[in-house]
């Protein structure tokens, strides 16, 4: 594996190496030496979710707040999804900046999202299996977010709006100001 530092500060780009033959493909998807050699970062993930979404579908932007704040690693097992990662991290000299990564089942690709970091994909393909490791338990009373088109953020989702499907909660997180002023 090979770890791509983003422009946002312990947030990386994880390309895997695919072991292919005429059987198919393997590859580790997590290893938590390689990881720290590669990261500096010793990960230890206790959760394991799963998702499965069509076309337009956006989940976010979601974070779980102060001691129960989560980091993750994000990929696609089937389909094509753009994922979104926003530093919040309170004082960061890059907070309210994201990074936006295509992950898809050929690219392998995956991402590594920091402790306090707001997280949201949207499902550029017609359905897509989404899989991520979490070092920290769910915790709905913990739970946070800010709404998916806030103006500072400014994501290109790159599909019309029109098409995207979001859950009632999600339509009424926060702008990022407010989520702000309640850190
Ligand atoms: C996150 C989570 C949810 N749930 C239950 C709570 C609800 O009854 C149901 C669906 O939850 P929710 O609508 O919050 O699922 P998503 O919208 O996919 O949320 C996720 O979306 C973005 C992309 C994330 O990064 C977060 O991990 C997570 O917030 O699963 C659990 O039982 N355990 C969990 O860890």
């Amino acid at each position: 594996m090979k770890a791509e530092q983003t422009k946002l500060e312990g947030c990386f780009i994880i390309h895997d190496s695919i072991f292919r033959d005429s059987r198919g493909y393997f590859f580790e998807s997590f290893n938590q030496q390689k990881f720290a050699e590669q990261t500096g970062q010793v990960v230890n993930f206790v959760q394991d979710n799963q998702s499965y979404s069509s076309r337009g579908v956006l989940r976010g932007l979601h974070l779980q707040k102060g001691e129960a704040a989560q980091a993750k690693l994000v990929r696609v097992i089937t389909g094509k999804v753009l994922d979104i990662a926003v530093d919040v991290r309170k004082g960061s000299p890059t907070f309210g900046q994201h990074v936006a990564v295509e992950l898809t089942e050929e690219n392998h690709t995956q991402l590594f999202i920091p402790r306090g970091f707001a997280h949201g994909f949207i499902v550029l393909s017609e359905t897509a299996t989404f899989f991520y490791k979490c070092d920290n338990f769910y915790n709905k009373a913990a739970e946070g977010g800010i709404i998916y088109n806030d103006p500072d953020i400014a994501i290109d989702w790159q599909i019309p709006s029109a098409e995207f499907e979001l859950s009632e909660k999600d339509l009424q997180l926060p702008g990022l100001q407010e989520f702000t002023a309640a850190l």
